[in-house]
């Protein structure tokens, strides 16, 4: 049997209002710009694995941030606004009906670590149940939602592994360390830097992480 062809769904928020916990590295938007380039190198990394991952032949990014959007869109992504403009999950849903495949994910765009075999060992874990999904490294969020042919029905949000879980969604288990450590404060820019970033993030530790970088 041929293997599953996926579409990757991607959301992104205005850069300046997005990932507020990272700043006491940053300064904030009100620092200046540094904020936004941090978020933009995340989401960069993040797309540029999914975009390199042999198993998927769409990455949709859901965002009204244009410096975002021309950001992904230069590294072969498709981005679509955020028409409901209801928050993650209702944004996810709707980048999923944007999908040229039936199997559809839902992506962290906060990944900077992700190995484009760690994503396509994971899709190939969900080619066997209707809808899954892996935690992050902590055990209680969620980096990647699948759905092969059926609704994505997106939970994300605090406690989204038990209510992936409850919702139906299989478990998936593998050694994906890098799928896993989606970054939410600085100690987690720490520990994916231990695991080794992609280059638009790499480029800016030594100034964010000045001892590990
Ligand atoms: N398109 C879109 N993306 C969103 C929305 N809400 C969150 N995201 C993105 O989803 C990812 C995960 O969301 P959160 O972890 O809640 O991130 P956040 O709200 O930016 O982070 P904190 O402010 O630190 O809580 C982030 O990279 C956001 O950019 C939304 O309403 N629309
Ligand atoms: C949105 C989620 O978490 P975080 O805020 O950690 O990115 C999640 O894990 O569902």
């Amino acid at each position: 049997m041929d293997p599953v062809r996926w579409s990757v769904v991607v959301p992104a928020k205005r850069l300046g209002a997005a990932k507020t916990r990272l700043h006491p590295l940053t300064g904030g938007p009100a620092a200046g710009d540094r904020h936004a380039v941090l978020v933009l190198a995340l989401l960069a990394d993040t797309v540029a694995a999914a975009r390199a991952c042999p198993a998927v032949d769409d990455v949709v990014v859901v965002t009204d941030d244009d410096r975002a959007a021309a950001a992904v869109a230069a590294l072969g992504a498709r981005t679509v606004p955020d028409a409901p403009d209801r928050g993650l999950n209702p944004a996810l849903a709707h980048g999923a009906g944007a999908a040229v495949t039936a199997a559809v994910a839902a992506l962290s765009s906060d990944l900077p670590a992700l190995r484009p075999a760690e994503l396509a060992a994971a899709l190939a874990a969900a080619e066997g149940a209707p809808r899954g999904f892996v935690a992050d490294a902590a055990g209680t969020g969620t980096t990647l939602l699948t759905a092969a042919g059926v609704p994505l029905d997106p939970r994300f949000g605090r406690g989204s592994a038990a209510a992936h879980t409850a919702a139906g969604a299989l478990p998936l288990g593998g050694d994906w360390p890098g799928l896993r450590r989606d970054v939410d404060t600085p100690a987690d820019l720490a520990a994916a830097a231990a695991l080794g970033l992609g280059p638009a993030t790499a480029a800016l530790l030594p100034r964010l992480l000045p001892r590990t970088g």
